[in-house]
């Protein structure tokens, strides 16, 4: 039998032994260029090989009946396993709300929520939710309407007028708007207790759903806003971070964060074992390929920073 002709470069980067383990930063550009051959045939491959992950998790509280409609789609369902759960103050109240915990870098855990926008119905439960688990971020990567379709309902206030959510006293202090995101503060008052605290609110205004960002620049930015105020804000809980259904511009955005983190501290990252991490969490995160292949560019970016043209 005549044998297929040796590729002119023996690749040593993509090969079996490579799939979901760590590619090492040096290595990482022409692993990138091997999975984008044929049409990006190795991305859709590896994308294809995760749809099976976690699907079969239980999500029995997620379709009893009281809860059926703080669902804004039906075919994206909050797992038992990993799912927030509210106070009740008696048995006839629901402890839930389509919102999973998500793991960060190196096996932390609950170092994320991964929630789907507010409903009418929910925008309550979910400030009951950044107080409970005393969130101090709200990462927001869609706008409220897009498309003339609805795709999360404004759960903060409209002007700087106090609203009440439940038990929650609501006050816009600052809006800071920028051409890919706008940045606000949010003062929250428990008029319970009468505790108040800050909570910042990061919203990417840039993102198509099912789609990508034109570029990855401008959300690599973002992230870097969003990791400084982690990072200087102690003792908060997890940082909450939604869209429309809270899986696709919510898993590539949190998975993005993750993956500068292994990067920057082991130079080398392993995307595909951290997206089926995020998926035994949450159905869909990273909704679809594009988003999958993004993330490999903007590791590639990270790495190959582009050069931009001195003007004269
Ligand atoms: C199929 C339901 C569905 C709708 C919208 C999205 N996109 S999003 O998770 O980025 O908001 C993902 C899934």
């Amino acid at each position: 039998r005549n044998k297929m002709p040796k590729p002119a470069v023996e690749s040593k980067v993509h090969n079996e032994n490579y799939k979901n383990l760590l590619i090492p930063s040096d290595k990482f550009p022409e692993y990138f260029q091997n999975m984008s051959r044929d049409d990006n045939r190795g991305f859709s491959e590896e994308y294809e090989d995760l749809s099976s992950v976690g699907i079969k998790q239980s999500t029995v509280a997620a379709l009893m009946p009281e809860n059926k409609d703080k669902n804004r789609f039906t075919n994206v369902l909050a797992y038992d396993s990993s799912r927030v759960h509210l106070t009740t103050n008696d048995e006839s109240d629901s402890d839930y709300i389509n919102a999973n915990y998500m793991p960060g870098y190196g096996n932390a855990s609950r170092q994320y929520i991964a929630a789907q926008g507010p409903l009418p119905s929910t925008v309550n439960d979910f400030w009951k939710m950044v107080w409970e688990k005393r969130s101090q971020v709200i990462v927001m990567v869609t706008n409220c309407t897009e498309g003339g379709r609805v795709k999360c309902e404004q759960y903060w206030p409209m002007d700087y007028t106090p609203c009440l959510y439940g038990q929650l006293l609501v006050t816009v202090k600052s809006e800071d708007k920028f051409p890919s995101w706008t940045l606000r503060e949010f003062n929250v008052k428990n008029k319970t207790t009468s505790e108040t605290r800050t909570v910042r609110h990061f919203q990417f205004i840039a993102w198509p759903d099912h789609g990508v960002p034109t570029g990855t620049e401008e959300l690599i930015q973002f992230r870097g806003l969003i990791r400084q105020q982690v990072e200087s804000s102690f003792s908060a809980g997890p940082t909450i971070v939604h869209c429309s259904a809270g899986v696709g511009r919510t898993g590539t955005l949190i998975a993005l964060d993750v993956l500068l983190q292994q990067l920057d501290k082991e130079k080398a990252v392993g995307i595909s074992a951290f997206v089926q991490q995020m998926r035994l969490s949450r159905p869909l995160m990273v909704q679809t390929e594009s988003q999958y292949v993004f993330l490999h560019q903007c590791i590639m970016d990270t790495l190959q920073p582009k050069v931009v043209p001195k003007s004269d």
